[in-house]
């Protein structure tokens, strides 16, 4: 197994505490976050391919699209600057309001962080739901992408924070799952809304975005700050009081006292920017950065962000674009679960492996589909049923396989690499790396079509490929490692071995080992 050096893994640290209610509820409010973004990414693509939207604000485009005005080329149909930006715009407001989302959660709390969130979404959702220009659209886009960027920065942070230990692991990926519900909710919504007569469906599709808002105001309201959060802001006291609440039991002295130690350490390092920089942290700022870069260049939002549009290029009907969307975002959370389920007992390596191999291959049958029947000029021929199936169980098969590996994972993976005292420097380079490459999908995506033509699925073909010999290489096994051992492992890698060793530090024989198992693979 080529980089994938091995240790074996200790007992994890066994503080007493309990599944509380209130951690419970913890999930609830986690999962709204989620279900925010997950709504946003979900929904723009419906709504750009509702006639009625498109000639309100894009006329252009909608003369293209819908009165076939300008030429028959699908690859180009909906190629317009304004379109893009409806789209991209959100996630630039989230990529700017992310990183000021990371002083306040760390000076006032993460509640705040998660109030102000919810707050600006709503805001946002109310003035898309009632735009009467694209200049309310735009206005509404960037406020629902300022309370993405808060809410995003803080509720992984307050997840991790409020579980017990144990179910760390698990609570992080339940905020991928929401994302991909919120993302199929929009689907659905807007398969419903496109149907509703007098042309005023995508104000629905905009306006419900309000709903997860207001749960996620009201949990967010009702939940206390974590006691992490307290004893940065030094109310120890009542940090240890919230403490034996969340956890359920009254002796946390273990864990309370791990915790004031974790922050008179972090406290001590001043530049937690230049440390990650420093050559000791190269394996986790490789990973920060090259994990959320990959994950994008996927391709993934591309049928998430446009599937409508992109089955509507293929040639489908407005009914079944939207259907089919429906189908994806179905594959696309089931998948999701797959991978919550099995992450511990085939491992991130096994999952980041098999999943890019079949994405690969998917996008190689796409490509072909898509190149034989519409050629250079993207004039198609007649539309079979057979062809169009082989399209949607293509396009599912490749978003299972993203699913249950580089969507999970991509959040999972680097939270459980990033040692305390680099840990919040690690997740603001995660998560800006994350939007930016985003931003960048959403914004080229419908010039790329146009340009590259069906030859744009091996564009990402070629990164899927990249990506899966990157992690074959270069990523160890994480699984059952506890996160204080993490350290060991990029000891026994061959790569990363000369980057973490002190150079006077002998090596154990049970390192030699490690690095002779990980070499004979
Ligand atoms: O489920 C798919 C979604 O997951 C993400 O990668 C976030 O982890 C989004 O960018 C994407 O739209």
């Amino acid at each position: 197994m080529a980089g994938g050096g091995m240790i074996t893994p200790s007992v994890n640290k066994g503080y007493p505490g309990k599944f509380t209610g209130r951690v419970f509820i913890t999930c609830i409010v986690a999962a709204t976050g989620g279900l925010i973004f997950g709504y946003d990414i979900g929904i723009s693509g419906g709504v750009t391919s509702m006639p009625p939207f498109l000639e309100k604000f894009f006329p252009d485009v909608f003369k293209k699209e819908v009165l076939n005005i300008g030429g028959t080329n699908q690859y180009c149909k909906f190629n317009s600057q304004k379109l893009t930006m409806f789209t991209s715009s959100l996630y630039l407001a989230a990529l700017v309001a992310s990183l000021v989302a990371s002083t306040v959660t760390r000076k006032l709390g993460r509640r705040p962080s998660m109030l102000l969130g919810g707050a600006l979404f709503l805001a946002g959702a109310i003035v898309n739901g009632l735009a009467q220009n694209i200049t309310m659209l735009y206005i509404g886009r960037a406020l629902l992408g300022v309370g993405v960027g808060f809410a995003n920065q803080s509720v992984p942070v307050y997840l991790s924070e409020m579980a017990p230990y144990k179910y760390r692991g698990a609570l992080n990926m339940v905020f991928q799952l929401s994302i991909t519900i919120g993302i199929l909710a929009a689907y659905v919504i807007n398969y419903f809304t496109a149907s509703m007569k007098g042309g005023n469906g995508w104000r629905y599709s905009l306006g419900c975005a309000g709903v997860p808002a207001i749960i996620f105001v009201l949990g967010s309201l009702c939940l206390p700050d974590t006691p992490n959060s307290l004893i940065e802001r030094g109310k120890n006291e009542e940090a240890k009081k919230r403490l034996q609440k969340i956890r359920g039991v009254d002796n946390v002295d273990q864990e309370y006292n791990d915790l004031i130690n974790a922050s008179i350490e972090s406290k001590k390092i001043k530049h937690p920017w230049a440390k990650l920089f420093s050559r000791k942290y190269r394996p986790q700022l490789v990973f920060v950065t090259f994990i959320p870069f990959f994950q994008q260049l996927t391709g993934m939002n591309v049928f998430m962000f446009y599937a409508p549009v992109l089955f509507k290029t293929i040639g489908f009907g407005a009914n079944a674009s939207l259907f089919s969307s429906v189908i994806t975002g179905v594959v696309n959370c089931v998948s999701t679960l797959v991978s919550m389920a099995t992450v511990d007992r085939f491992g991130r390596r096994g999952l980041f492996l098999e999943g890019g191999l079949q994405m690969l291959i998917c996008q190689i049958i796409i490509t072909v589909c898509i190149g034989i029947k519409f050629g250079l000029n993207g004039n198609p021929s007649e539309l079979q049923q057979w062809y169009a199936t082989l399209v949607v169980v293509a396009i599912c098969v490749y978003v299972a396989g993203f699913a249950w590996s580089w969507g999970p994972l991509g959040w999972l993976v680097p939270s459980e690499i990033l040692p305390l005292e680099v840990r919040s420097a690690g997740q603001s380079v995660n998560v800006s790396v994350n939007m930016i490459f985003t931003f960048f999908i959403a914004e080229i995506y419908l010039q790329m079509m146009c340009a590259m033509k069906f030859g744009l699925f091996i564009f990402f073909a070629v990164f899927v490929f990249a990506m899966t010999i990157f992690i074959y290489k270069l990523l160890p096994e994480t699984k059952g490692i506890p996160i204080e051992e993490m350290a060991e492992i990029w000891k026994a890698h061959p790569v990363w071995r000369k980057y973490v060793v002190d150079e006077n530090e002998k090596p154990t024989s049970e390192m030699v080992e490690e690095v002779k198992i990980a070499k004979e693979g």
